[in-house]
């Protein structure tokens, strides 16, 4: 089988989801927004798709002379091939558009050979504990703007939706006041409150914090039995992470967003930045490097928490030894409502039932119910 094209179409689709000044999610008027699916063909009439998008200068002048004519079945070579490129076309070749390739990849030859994602790489499970996980905080009355909202949101998510879990994303500039350690510690004791004392708890802060503030907000989340938390402080100080693990008990989750795929990862394990090693697919540029990084994390019995939700993720956690013990599934607001599909698919990719579990889809590939019509009906000329 070789790869004769790779095409992007470019849809629009209405959207209630907008982005503050620093890029985070909020909930917002309606508004017209588009959404690409990248579509690898071959010369047996088998394609792979990913949801994503890749400028077209990217895939004309460097993805497409490397991938056509290659057998799509070679998805390491290809991978290897174009992480080398990157060093010299960081800018345009980022790990985002390595993710979309990859994954594009794996639906392939999952949809070639009538199996699901999970099942190809080494199946481990079909279904996955989930945890809620929020927004950004705001501004915005009975959404996410007072300690009080988020114990409010978190009372529903795990009694009445059956969510088993509940990360919180606090208040981040450009929102008033924000950051503020002491603002997160109200919240974060305002849904302990809320979920008792038994229910995992996660926290997202602010990415930029001093040493002295992150360490400030550990030990207060040791005294309320948090589970971990992300990304206090700048990534990049890998020192920074190591000295706060070596401060508190409370386990740390990272790397996140660092650069550098598994070998920042192994770094961080080695030199003991984390006591929960991250990363997701969009992170680290696909399910070919996330599989090395599960696997990684369990040669050093450790787990990995997957960040993010999404196919790939869900396909990764269905096939971890050393399973990560959640999907995150979200972002989550109250004004948001999460079960509905988004208009290009005819189902969730994550449905989850009421114990909490989000189940795998069975379908070949990445397993998406992907609705053709819509997006032939709303192509972008
Ligand atoms: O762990 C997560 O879900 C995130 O990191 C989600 C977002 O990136 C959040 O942290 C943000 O908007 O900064």
């Amino acid at each position: 089988m070789k790869i004769v094209d790779i095409t992007v179409q470019t849809f629009r689709y209405t959207s209630n989801i907008v982005r503050d000044s620093e890029g985070h999610a909020h909930p917002g008027p309606e508004h017209e927004a588009t959404q690409s699916l990248l579509t690898i063909h071959t010369d047996e009439g088998v394609q792979g798709y990913c949801f994503g998008n890749i400028p077209r200068s990217t895939l004309e002048r460097l993805i497409k002379p490397m991938l056509v004519g290659e057998d799509p079945f070679y998805r390491e070579r290809i991978w290897q091939a174009l992480k080398e490129r990157q060093r010299l076309n960081l800018a345009t070749l980022h790990d985002k558009v390595l993710t979309v390739i990859d994954m594009a990849l794996w639906d392939l030859a999952g949809r070639a050979l009538g199996q699901p994602v999970h099942r190809l790489l080494g199946a481990m499970r079909d279904k996955v504990p989930a945890y809620a996980s929020t927004m950004c905080g705001d501004d915005l009355e009975g959404g996410l703007a007072t300690p009080e909202d988020y114990a409010r949101f978190a009372e529903w998510c795990v009694k009445e939706r059956g969510y088993p879990a509940f990360k919180l994303h606090t208040w981040q500039p450009p929102y008033p006041n924000a950051p503020s350690v002491k603002r997160d510690l109200e919240a974060c004791a305002a849904v302990r409150e809320a979920v008792g004392p038994d229910v995992p708890l996660m926290l997202d802060p602010f990415h930029y914090y001093s040493r002295e503030e992150a360490l400030q907000l550990a030990k207060g989340l040791e005294k309320l039995n948090y589970y971990w938390m992300e990304e206090p402080m700048d990534e990049h100080s890998m020192s920074s992470y190591v000295w706060l693990c070596e401060n508190t008990s409370l386990p740390i989750c990272g790397p996140e967003t660092a650069e550098g795929k598994m070998f920042t990862r192994a770094e961080w394990i080695k030199y003991g930045a984390c006591d929960l090693v991250r990363g997701g697919v969009g992170d680290v540029g696909g399910i070919t490097p996330l599989i090395k990084i599960a696997h990684l994390a369990e040669a050093f019995g450790m787990r990995m928490e997957v960040h993010g939700g999404g196919p790939g993720n869900l396909h990764v956690l269905c096939a971890m030894g050393n399973p990560g013990e959640f999907y995150e599934r979200g972002l989550l607001h109250p004004f948001i409502d999460y079960e509905q599909p988004k208009p290009w698919l005819n189902r969730l990719d994550d449905p989850m039932d009421d114990e909490g579990f989000v189940h795998v889809s069975q379908l070949p590939g990445l397993g998406q119910d992907i609705n053709f019509d819509y997006i032939q009906d709303n192509l972008v000329e």
